[in-house]
């Protein structure tokens, strides 16, 4: 006799604890950068497009995933960094250090190569707004993928997976950190709603076959499952780079809306947060 399904037992509640924010509503910025081979070139165009953000209101900025050096495997270890070593050993965090402590904004700083001890990771650090350095996300689900004729990219050659989730409480809420292929992963996102997070930022570099297929679904999924908001921003596109990024950053709302997003060249998208929109969700679809 098959079992029978009763919809009411079954029913887990999705509405978490969630800490009360520091603030409602604010203004993000997702930069989409356009990334090259001069890491100078890179760190300068990021500094001025944060400032750009920031100057048009934004209070959180995102950046994308690798967004200091070309995204490839003889790239990794010739661009990355030593965070802990201080700021000599790493411009890139420096910079966004920096900028974070003048503007008084709160920046989620994409990721960039991290050299540590003898291994590189994909890291992603977070600035509060007195420009001290709040978490680091090494990405965990390294991207490994071979789609014969299409595309082939083996992260694994390098880069070494981090270990932990990361959950940060900034100045304009408690931020959960993915990196690119971390989204694939719904229980990393599960994990995060558990804890209270109201937004997830992925720095995120897509390509010219998943990008059209998942990029856009997975965000909204992640979103719609979670009842939160979902920020995601990756490099500009460059026909012209050993991996083409896809682009289309994108700020998704609690019950999966698109609330902005932009195309596939250099652009920054700023746009409204509204945290009463979770609560308000999370009512309404107990
Ligand atoms: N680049 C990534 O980490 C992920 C990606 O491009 C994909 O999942 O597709």
């Amino acid at each position: 006799m098959a079992a029978s399904f009763n919809p009411e037992e079954a029913r887990v509640p999705r509405a978490v604890q969630m800490p009360t924010p520091p603030i409602t509503k604010f203004k993000i910025g997702l930069c989409q950068l356009a990334v090259t081979a001069d890491k100078e070139r890179n760190i300068a165009l990021a500094r001025k497009a944060i400032e750009e953000a920031a100057q048009k209101g934004a209070q959180l900025v995102l950046l994308p995933e690798i967004w200091n050096s070309p995204y490839s495997n003889d790239s990794f270890p010739v661009y990355a960094e030593d965070i802990d070593a201080g700021s000599d050993s790493s411009p890139s965090t420096a910079m966004l250090s920096e900028v974070a402590r003048l503007l008084k904004i709160t920046i989620v700083g994409g990721s960039i190569p991290e050299r540590c001890l003898d291994k590189l990771y994909n890291t992603c650090c977070v600035f509060g707004t007195d420009g001290k350095l709040k978490a680091k996300h090494r990405k965990i689900h390294l991207f490994d993928i071979d789609i014969p004729g299409k595309i082939s990219f083996m992260e694994s050659k390098t880069l070494t997976a981090g270990e932990t989730p990361t959950i940060v409480d900034t100045e304009v809420g408690r931020i959960g950190i993915g990196i690119c292929y971390d989204i694939q992963f719904q229980e990393l996102a599960i994990l995060y709603a558990a804890r209270g997070a109201h937004l997830i930022c992925y720095p995120g570099a897509f390509n010219m076959t998943t990008g059209p297929l998942h990029w856009e679904l997975l965000q909204r999924a992640r979103a719609a499952d979670n009842q939160l908001y979902v920020a995601t921003c990756s490099p500009a596109r460059d026909a012209g780079a050993g991996y083409v990024a896809w682009g289309h950053s994108t700020l998704v709302g609690p019950f999966g809306e698109i609330l902005a997003t932009t195309e596939h060249e250099e652009a920054t998208i700023i746009s409204e947060i509204d945290y009463s929109q979770i609560e308000l969700r999370r009512r309404v679809s107990k």
